[in-house]
């Protein structure tokens, strides 16, 4: 039976952990999770029944997968304290972390099969979209078992070059952020135009459920999906021309561009 251990039980790992759960392929008495804050603990215990760690040492032990769930900036600091154990043990090591390249966690942890991937918040409704990227010496069986855990939370996409999670980054790491603004912008736009708060949310946000559903579930891309709705002389072409006209494809690209930017950033800053 694989044993699986989280190094940091925080908002992702929660959301990877409530999916594999959910999902009843994976006993929670498999999976440990380390996280030096109590009350994390208390309620991973508690939701899900999993093992709980102060010791990131405990939680790794009999690891065949340790999942690195913890903020970019501690990943060196966390991983040397672990390099003993996970250089002798070789576990498969997967990293959810931003900008924290693969050269840099194999010579952190002295891991040599490591999967470095791009989760996305919506995993937590396992409703995830991840990209996944593995170093040479990952085996087949070590990537199977990668895309079965992100695959619990989602969607799962494996891209051919490291550079390209940076762009992953930018379009589904952190989208989920940017269709909320969208949403917020939307919701504050309703009630200038005299809806309440209630009506302008509710109307927004079973809009965007609808839109996104329908452009999953359409034999054409989301360009023709927004022509049907586009009725010549109507109401949304004048929108949509506001939008066109305020340059938002180019307010998209230069948005994205500054997120991967700052993923490239981050792993160049935070390489040895
Ligand atoms: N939030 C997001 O939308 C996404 C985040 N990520 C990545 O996921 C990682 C985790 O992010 P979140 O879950 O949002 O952060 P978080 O702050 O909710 O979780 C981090 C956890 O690590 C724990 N921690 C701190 N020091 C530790 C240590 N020495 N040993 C073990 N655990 C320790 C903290 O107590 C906390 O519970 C980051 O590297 C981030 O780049 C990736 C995709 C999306
Ligand atoms: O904003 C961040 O750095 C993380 C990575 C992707 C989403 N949240």
């Amino acid at each position: 039976m694989t044993q699986i251990a989280f190094i940091g039980g925080g908002n992702m790992a929660t959301s990877i952990i409530g999916g594999l759960i959910r999902q009843g392929d994976t006993k929670a008495s498999l999976i440990h999770v380390a996280d030096p804050n109590a009350g994390q603990r208390q309620a991973l215990q508690k939701d899900f029944g999993v093992q709980v760690h102060e010791d990131n040492q405990e939680a790794i032990a009999k690891a065949d997968v340790v999942i690195m769930a913890v903020k970019p900036q501690v990943m060196k600091t966390v991983l040397e304290t672990l390099q003993a154990t996970l250089s002798k043990r070789q576990p498969l090591l997967i990293s959810i972390a931003a900008g924290i390249n693969v050269a840099s966690l194999q010579s952190w942890s002295g891991c040599k099969a490591v999967v470095r991937c791009m989760p996305n918040t919506p995993a937590l409704l396992s409703l995830g979209a991840t990209g996944l990227f593995g170093s040479k010496e990952v085996s087949i069986d070590q990537r199977n078992m990668a895309d079965a855990l992100l695959r619990a939370v989602g969607l799962t996409v494996w891209v051919k070059t490291e550079a390209e999670i940076d762009a992953v980054t930018a379009v589904s790491g952190s989208g989920p952020a940017y269709f909320f603004l969208l949403m917020e912008a939307m919701i504050e736009a309703g009630q200038q135009l005299g809806l309440s708060e209630q009506t302008a949310t509710k109307l927004t946000l079973q809009t965007a459920l609808g839109a996104g559903q329908m452009a999953l579930n359409s034999d054409v891309g989301p360009a023709e999906l927004r022509r049907r709705v586009t009725s010549p002389g109507g109401t949304t072409e004048q929108a949509i021309g506001r939008f066109e006209d305020a340059g938002l494809r180019q307010i998209v690209a230069t948005a994205l561009k500054a997120a991967s930017d700052r993923a490239a950033e981050l792993s160049r800053q935070l390489a040895d």
